[in-house]
Order: C-alpha cells, then sequence, then structure tokens
C-alpha cells in the first residue's frame, strides 16, 4: 500500500518556536503581577490624602506617604522596564529563530511561481509583523488584561454602585472599538491590498522608464497606475470616515464616563454612603482597570495584522516544509541521465515538456535544438532543479537530484539564464555567487575563462567595481560575460547554457566554446539550449525538442543530415503535391 507523508504543520512549526522561549513569560508574568499590584498605589495614595492626610490634617504622615509613593513608583517603572526589555529580546529571538526558515520557504515558492522577490519580501514581512507584535505594547496588555477584573472588583468593593457604572461603561467602549474594527477591517485590507498593487506597478515603471518613455507609454501606465491607487485610496477613506466617527464618540464618551464616576460618587458622598478619598480612588482605578483594554484597543490593527500575517506563514510553511538534510554525497562523475523527464511549469498543470530522455556521458556536451515555445528553457530549469519534474527522472553521477543538499547542488551547477540578472555587491562577489570573501584565484580564472577579465579590468576599480556603481555601463553582452563567469566558478560537474550566444560577439562565441572544451576536458557535462549554430559547434550530441517532446537524439552530425533529410523529403512531397495539384 502506498503511504503518504503526513501534511506539514506550518503553524505548529511556528508555535514550537514562540514556545521555545515560553520559560522567559514566567518572569513576565511575575513581573506584570507586581507592576499590576504597585498601579494601586495611586488610588490608595489619594484615599489616604483625602481621608487621612486632610482630616488629621498631619504634614508627617503626608511626607511619609509621599517618600513611600516615591518608592513605590520608582519600583513600578523599573520593573515594567525590565519586562518590555524580556518582551523585546523574546521578540528579537523569535525572529532570529524563523528567519533562515521563512527565507528559504518564500524563496523556494517564489521560485516556483516566478516571483521570487515578491514571495520573499511577503513573508519577511508577514515574519516583521509577527515579531514586532511580539514587543510591542499590545502584547503586554495580553498580561495587563486579567487585573481588569480585579480593578473592578475592587471599585465594587468601594460602592456596587461605582462598580456597575464602570463596568457598563467599559462594556461600551469596548462594544464601539469592536463595532468599528469588524466595519473596517475589510475596507482596511481592500486598501492595503490595492496599495501593495500601486506600489508593485509603480517599482516595474520605474525600472523601465526608458522604455516606457521611449514608446509613448507614459500616459497609459499613468492611468494605469491611478486606477490601482483610487481604489486603494476610496478603501482607506471610507475606512477612515467610520474611524473617525467611532474614534469622536470614544474620545467623548471617556471624558463623560470619568465625570460620570465622579457624580455618582459624589452622589453617594452627599448620602454619606462614601468617603470623597474613596470617590477619586474609583474614578482612578476604573482609569487602570480599563488601561490595558485601551491598550489592547490602540494596538489592535497591529495584533489583526500580525494575526494575518501568522496565517499566511503558517500555509507558507505548510506548503514548503523542511527539508531534511539528505546525506552528504561525495562530488559526484559528471553523467547526466535523464528518464521519462515530464515538466509542467509550476502553478499550472499543463506540461511543457513529455516523456524526455537522453543522456549526457563524461566530458561532452549536449545541443538542444528547437522552435520557439519548444521547450528548451523548460529542460533547462528542470536540470538545475528550479522547475520539479512532474515525471521522470534526473540523474548525475547515478543520483537523483534531490540526494544532493540544495547548495551543495548549487555549486555543482554552472547555470547561465537567458536574462542574466547581477546583484548589488562587487563583480568579484557576483562571479563568486555572493560569496563574502570571494577566492582571488578562482575569480580570476572563472572570468579569464569567460573572456571577461579584460573587460573587467577596464571597469574603474576593476573586480572590486560594484554592480550599482556600473549602472547602465555594462552592455548586454558584457553582462552576459559576467553572467558565464558566475556560471563556471568554481568548477562546475554540469555547465547549463540557456541561450548562451544570444548577447555575444564573435569574441564571445569564442570564449564560449574554449570555456566549453574547459569544462569537457576537465570531465564535467554541458547542456546548451540554442538557436544559433555557433553555439552547437562543440556539441557531440544533440537533442531536437519540439511542442515539448523529443524528436530526435543522437550524435550531432547525424541528427543534422536526419533533420536536413526530412526537411528535403517534406520538400520534395510538398513541391509534388503542388505539382499534382497543378496537373
Ligand atoms: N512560467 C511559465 N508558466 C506557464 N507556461 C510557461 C512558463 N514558462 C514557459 N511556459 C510555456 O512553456 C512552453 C515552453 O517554453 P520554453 O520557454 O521552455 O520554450 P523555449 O523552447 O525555451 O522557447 P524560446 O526559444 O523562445 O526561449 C511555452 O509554451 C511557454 O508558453
Amino acid at each position: 500500500m502506498t503511504q503518504f507523508p503526513l501534511p506539514h504543520d506550518g503553524a505548529k512549526e511556528m508555535k514550537l518556536a514562540r514556545d521555545v522561549g515560553w520559560r522567559l513569560l514566567v518572569p513576565v508574568a511575575i513581573f506584570s503581577m507586581v507592576v499590576n499590584l504597585l498601579m494601586l498605589t495611586g488610588p490608595l495614595f489619594m484615599l489616604q490624602v483625602y481621608d487621612r492626610v486632610l482630616a488629621s490634617r498631619s504634614v508627617a504622615t503626608l511626607t511619609a506617604l509621599f517618600v513611600l509613593i516615591i518608592f513605590l513608583f520608582l519600583l513600578m517603572g523599573v520593573l515594567d522596564l525590565i519586562r518590555s526589555r524580556v518582551m523585546q529580546r523574546l521578540s528579537a529571538r523569535y525572529q532570529d529563530r524563523m528567519e533562515a526558515r521563512v527565507f528559504n520557504a518564500s524563496l523556494r515558492e517564489g521560485a516556483l511561481s516566478g516571483q521570487e522577490a515578491a514571495a520573499t519580501t511577503g513573508g519577511m514581512r508577514d515574519l516583521d509583523a509577527v515579531q514586532r507584535l511580539i514587543g510591542a505594547p499590545a502584547a503586554m496588555a495580553f498580561f495587563d488584561l486579567p487585573w481588569t477584573p480585579i480593578f473592578l472588583a475592587c471599585v465594587y468593593v468601594f460602592h456596587p454602585l461605582l462598580g456597575v457604572v464602570a463596568t457598563a461603561g467599559g462594556a461600551i467602549l469596548v462594544g464601539a472599538t469592536i463595532l468599528n474594527r469588524v466595519l473596517t477591517r475589510d475596507p482596511l485590507r481592500g486598501s492595503a491590498r490595492a496599495g501593495a498593487e500601486a506600489q508593485r506597478m509603480i517599482d516595474l515603471y520605474s525600472t523601465e522608464g526608458e522604455v516606457i518613455s521611449a514608446l509613448g507609454m507614459r500616459g497609459a501606465t499613468f492611468a494605469r497606475w491611478r486606477r490601482a491607487r483610487a481604489e486603494a485610496q476610496a478603501d482607506t477613506v471610507r475606512a477612515g470616515d467610520m474611524s473617525a466617527g467611532f474614534s469622536v464618540f470614544s474620545r467623548g464618551f471617556r471624558l463623560f464616563l470619568q465625570s460620570a464616576m465622579l457624580a455618582a460618587g459624589a452622589w453617594l458622598v452627599l448620602r454619606h454612603e462614601l468617603t470623597p478619598g474613596a470617590m477619586i480612588a474609583s474614578s482612578i482605578m476604573m482609569g487602570r482597570a480599563l488601561a490595558p483594554v485601551d491598550q489592547l484597543v490602540g494596538g489592535w490593527p497591529m495584533v489583526q495584522a500580525a494575526q494575518d500575517s501568522w496565517a499566511r506563514l503558517a500555509g507558507l510553511l505548510s506548503r514548503n516544509p523542511p527539508e531534511a538534510a539528505p546525506t552528504a554525497l561525495p562530488r559526484p562523475e559528471a553523467r547526466l541521465e535523464v528518464t521519462n523527464l515530464l515538466v509542467a511549469p509550476p502553478g499550472t498543470n499543463v506540461a511543457t515538456l513529455r516523456g524526455v530522455s537522453f543522456s549526457i556521458p563524461l566530458g561532452t556536451a549536449l545541443g538542444v535544438i528547437g522552435p520557439s515555445g519548444a521547450g528548451k528553457s523548460t529542460l533547462a530549469r528542470a536540470l538545475i532543479n528550479a522547475w520539479p519534474a512532474g515525471a521522470g527522472t534526473i540523474r548525475i553521477g547515478g543520483a537523483t537530484l534531490n540526494q544532493f543538499q540544495p547548495d551543495v547542488l548549487g555549486a555543482l551547477i554552472g547555470y547561465l539564464p537567458q536574462q542574466v540578472t547581477l546583484f548589488d555587491g562587487t563583480i568579484a562577489q557576483n562571479i563568486a555567487r555572493l560569496a563574502e570573501a570571494p577566492d582571488p584565484e578562482r575569480v580570476v580564472a572563472a572570468a579569464r575563462a569567460a573572456a571577461a577579465h579584460q573587460m573587467i579590468l577596464g571597469l574603474p576599480q576593476g573586480y572590486d567595481t560594484r554592480i550599482s556603481q556600473t549602472a547602465g555601463r555594462l552592455s548586454g553582452g558584457q553582462i552576459q560575460r559576467i553572467g558565464l563567469a558566475r556560471a563556471l566558478y568554481p568548477d562546475p560537474v554540469l555547465l547549463v547554457l540557456d541561450e548562451p550566444n544570444s548577447n555575444l560577439d564573435n569574441e564571445g562565441s569564442e570564449a564560449l566554446n574554449q570555456a566549453i572544451r574547459a569544462v569537457k576536458s576537465r570531465g564535467g557535462a554541458v547542456a546548451i539550449m540554442a538557436h544559433r549554430p555557433a553555439a552547437i559547434s562543440e556539441c557531440e550530441n544533440l537533442l531536437v525538442l519540439e511542442q515539448g517532446q523529443r524528436r530526435a537524439f543522437g550524435p550531432r552530425d547525424q541528427v543534422l543530415q536526419e533533420m536536413v533529410k526530412n526537411s528535403a523529403s517534406i520538400l520534395r512531397t510538398h513541391t509534388a503535391g503542388q505539382k499534382g495539384g497543378v496537373a
């Protein structure tokens, strides 16, 4: 019977990471208890001043009480500070524990959706939102909240009527806030979504400014951006209008509630059911009781954002379970075998490569040719393990790709994509795949192999030139040569080149052929996706793809002859058909 692995529970993983530091919550809870007890200092002081000091007119008692409260308030401040510092550290630790995992999961999901940048920033932003809440005052309010009923009970002890006024007032305030949050939730989410969309548009437009201006697309792009922004603005205004109404009500009602407490207290004093001290103390006590509620209500958007982020992160981690580190394998032999490979672009279920089998023996190169859309880039992405095989296998030196640790596999593969993107950093770091301290000898060797050495020396700071400083000064061919040097660093077992000649001049093409020869002579395997014949001059074998399927595979010249023969016979049949038609 087939055993399906249990789906990974991302929410559980996040909770486990959160609970690692739970021991630190014990001192926070204890400090919170003491801080809340010390909150009674103010009301008790009022009670003593009004009912004892004013009645006895004793300056000595007032001084003693005053010294005592200075000490108590200081103690409260120190404990409050300590607990908030502990929470800050807890939140930083949570981020430390989770960031590598979230980064990797977002990158994997991004690679599969073709939107690396959006997925990664989304995941990291969500982790930020969760981390910010852990260190925020709103999180502290959860520790203070259990004291709200205790403070309210104290007000009841002063007089039940005051207790009822405080409880009812608090309930109305909380009710109004909950209503506000419920009514504004959808517009706020809509506004955030549309705002992010507008931002994405402006980011893309600003990097493509040249094309937009040259092709007269300014008006059209502005109109599109404006539509997205107007949508965000409409939702923001709707949510803002609603919130403003609620906040005016809640501010007014809070002031009214304080006066109502005093009025009720004064009425009870007049009826000799309460002392003036208790009247003031109960009013302060109500303020204390409602403080955590206030804090929670004020910080609710943050709580809500963290809740949403938590749910998204849990989904992300569930979809991208942690990769169990496979047993480390030695450097494999450069023997590539592909059997019955089926690949569908991520997020689709239409296979763009079906039943493709071929092999690349040690020290040889394979040319992959075919018309546009035949599946050449799809094959390249499958070979570098960026797109998973839906069926069939890819083996290097006998081991399937998933038997290698991802970073180890990455170091074994050299890949030159159709469109080379360089990253912020020096040229040397870019060639060394962003290593912090690149090995200069290997970097120069890779650059020489890609015929990029002289060109790099011609830059203002040579290998130490930052890519950001060269903005616009590198030509397509120069970028492609640096990309080729990166692919050749340090010494790949398998080199995958996707349309490597597209931007290269004759010198670049010759350097490329030399680099291919060098990889082959070291026993490496090379796969070249190509349109132009110059690119396949170094290939021993040829694979012809058409509509995602293998049309031909074998020694290069034999395959080419077959193709020429086939096209000649197609031409003959076609011409004969035409003649027949005429006759
Ligand atoms: N990310 C993607 N999502 C959905 N379909 C895709 C994706 N990338 C490619 N395809 C589809 O897969 C098919 C093969 O595309 P592929 O890029 O592999 O072709 P190719 O042979 O490399 O073409 P070219 O020579 O023009 O680069 C095409 O029909 C294309 O529309």
